[in-house]
């Protein structure tokens, strides 16, 4: 029994110490795992006589009028009365400390509660109550079991109960004894028929081919003169997968003298040891034996659940470890805690930041796209012909060499005529420079929400992106700005090279009989755009791109080294509920962790 105890204790300890009283809990419960003892039969057969011996302890009401239901989930003082209102939502009776009230006063205390129990369960009608009784006892040295004393079986209706009693009672005694954690001690008195009683029939039913039943034989003594139980004691009749167990409990007599139940359990031994029928069997029979078996069938099926309860805690264990992940880190106290937090996260921001622009993520590409495909597109749609028109040449030739006339060729004029024309690609390289800087700016949104450290923190998220977004706006200015003088640059000086190939290039697809006017026309024109269409996306790639993955933060960091601790606690101002939360799981972690080297140490020592 002391092994039993000891592994129980280890069991309930590791269960009660993770708050796990078998309530509705998003947690796998461990409570489940371990089983429960209920005691069937019917009415008087002695069920409370054979579970108080069983415990060794006498506690509840017998006789007439106690047809309720009474369970007793047995916990030890040291691992607290923690939950106990929560887990039994009815009414608990809760008797404090065992060890501390002498049996007497014990008895009477827990009977009396019970009894009261009963009578507000009933309302004084002596009814069978189908709310049930528990009972929490707490002390160091009872295993941690939960006992459930059924309302007797009964056949016929019983006087002053509805007519249905004899149903609701054996559906209400199956719900208890069918759940597969249930150990069932089918009593039957053997001074009846045995063949009367439905115990071992309703146990049957539920405990598949036996394997969760105990009989127990009570009121062998009691046997008419020149009758015995031995053919059912030696498995000759009403066989079950384990011998049946014959006892000799407390007559009411007894019970009014107050015979203990020590003295009671020397004369069961007494009178097996001495009745010539049963003396070859003496030391298979009694209560003590009873208990015996129970405990090391229960030591058996405990340990049989250990690889249940230690793989419920192992899914226990990694389902907090995920959501601990989720939630985060717990801040650091100090300000340089606080400011390597900070920079650590946007460090992380940066790196997603990065991928998306290297293409380890999406977007980045669409860069690409601007330069591949929008801004070709605009220097098309651009409209030279408005600057080719005769009219439009003519004026800017005639007044290129002011009162002059030209002597060999309008030099000057064809200078301001592809200067005038190139100044309109402006448009199309600003159009591209706002273009990248908004799928930039679209970047940092998307980095935003996929840096999981920064969900932690709301005001951090937005100071951040707002920190990029006021880098990425500089860097679009400065971008514009080198891009429109790369332009400029163009325009201001066109080289030899530039006007030798000119006739050349044209001569080749063109006509050299056309007019000079209209060699330089269009189509001609936009090739110059294009000969610009290389230097712009350099510009801006310079200037945006490269930038954007070297410095977006940089000024932030400059920024946040001059902030004082309060500044950066509120940078770092995490959602209370969800710091409660981390720390109810960090708690819950480590009790799972310590009931799991507990329950690994009952393993390894089976
Ligand atoms: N002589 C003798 N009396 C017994 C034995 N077992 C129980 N009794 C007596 O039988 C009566 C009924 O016993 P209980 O233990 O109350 O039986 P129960 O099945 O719990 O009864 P209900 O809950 O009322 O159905 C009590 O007066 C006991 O003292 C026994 O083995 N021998």
């Amino acid at each position: 029994m002391e092994n039993l105890i000891s592994l129980v204790n280890k069991l309930q300890h590791a269960c009660t110490a993770l708050g796990d009283h078998g309530e509705e809990s998003t947690l796998p419960t461990l409570w489940d795992s371990l089983p429960t003892i209920a005691v069937v039969g019917g009415q008087s057969s002695g069920k409370s006589s054979v579970l108080e011996s069983v415990v060794g302890k006498d506690f509840l009401p017998r006789g007439s009028g106690t047809e309720l239901l009474q369970g007793a989930p047995w916990f030890c003082s040291s691992t607290g009365l923690m939950g106990q209102d929560n887990m039994r939502s009815s009414c608990a009776l809760r008797i404090k400390e065992l060890s501390k009230v002498n049996t007497c006063a014990f008895t009477a205390l827990v009977r009396k509660e019970i009894a009261d129990e009963t009578d507000r369960g009933t309302g004084h009608t002596k009814q069978i109550s189908t709310v049930p009784i528990y009972l929490s006892i707490y002390s160091p040295n009872v295993v941690n079991l939960t006992l459930i004393d059924l309302p007797g079986l009964t056949k016929v209706d019983i006087e002053g109960q509805p007519d249905s009693i004899v149903h609701e009672i054996e559906s209400m005694v199956r719900s208890f004894i069918e759940k597969p954690n249930c150990i069932i001690l089918a009593i039957s008195p053997a001074n009846q028929d045995l063949a009367t009683f439905d115990a071992i029939k309703i146990s049957r039913e539920v405990g598949m081919k036996g394997e969760r039943t105990f009989g127990v034989l009570t009121k062998i003594d009691l046997m008419d003169k020149g009758t015995d139980a031995v053919d059912i004691l030696e498995r000759r009749s009403y066989r079950l997968q384990y011998p049946w167990i014959g006892v000799v409990n407390r007559s009411q007599q007894d019970i009014n003298k107050n015979i203990d139940m020590m003295a009671a359990r020397i004369r069961e031994r007494e009178y097996f040891a001495s009745t010539p029928e049963y003396k070859h069997l003496a030391h298979k029979m009694g209560s003590e034996h009873l208990a015996k078996m129970l405990s090391k069938h229960l030591e058996s099926v405990i340990k049989s659940r250990i690889p249940g309860i230690q793989s419920l805690i192992a899914k226990a264990t990694a389902e907090l470890e995920t959501e601990l992940c989720r939630l985060g880190n717990p801040i650091a106290a100090d300000a340089g805690g606080k400011l390597y937090t900070i920079t650590e996260i946007c460090r992380m921001f940066d790196a997603v930041y990065k991928e998306h622009l290297d293409g380890a993520r999406s977007g980045g590409e669409k860069i690409y796209n601007v330069f591949d495909n929008h801004f070709p597109v605009a220097l098309k749609r651009l409209q030279f012909e408005k600057h080719l028109t005769m009219e439009n040449v003519k004026k800017l030739i005639t007044q290129a060499d002011g009162y002059q006339p030209h002597l060999i060729a309008p030099e000057q004029g064809y200078r301001r005529l592809i200067e005038s024309c190139l100044v309109s690609i402006k448009g199309p390289a600003e159009a591209a420079v706002e273009a990248v800087h908004a799928i930039l700016k679209e970047l940092v949104h998307r980095a935003i929400k996929e840096t999981h450290e920064l969900k932690q923190f709301p005001t951090l998220r937005v100071e951040v992106s707002s920190a990029a977004f006021k880098a990425l706006d500089r860097m679009r200015d400065r971008s514009k700005k080198n891009t429109l003088m790369l332009v400029d640059m163009e325009c201001s000086y066109l080289t030899v090279d530039f006007f030798t190939k000119l006739p050349q290039d044209v001569e080749k697809g063109g006509s050299p009989t056309h007019s000079i006017f209209d060699r330089y026309n269009d189509s001609y024109l936009r090739r110059i755009g294009i000969c610009q269409h290389g230097s712009i996306p350099k510009s801006i790639v310079y200037c945006q791109v490269r930038e954007a993955k070297r410095s977006l933060l940089d000024h932030f960091f400059m920024e946040l080294g001059a902030r004082e601790t309060k500044q950066l606690s509120k940078l770092l101002d995490e959602d209370p509920e969800v710091m409660e939360r981390r720390v109810m799981l960090t708690k819950r972690l480590e009790l799972y962790r310590s009931a799991q080297a507990e329950i690994d140490a009952v393993a390894w020592a089976k």
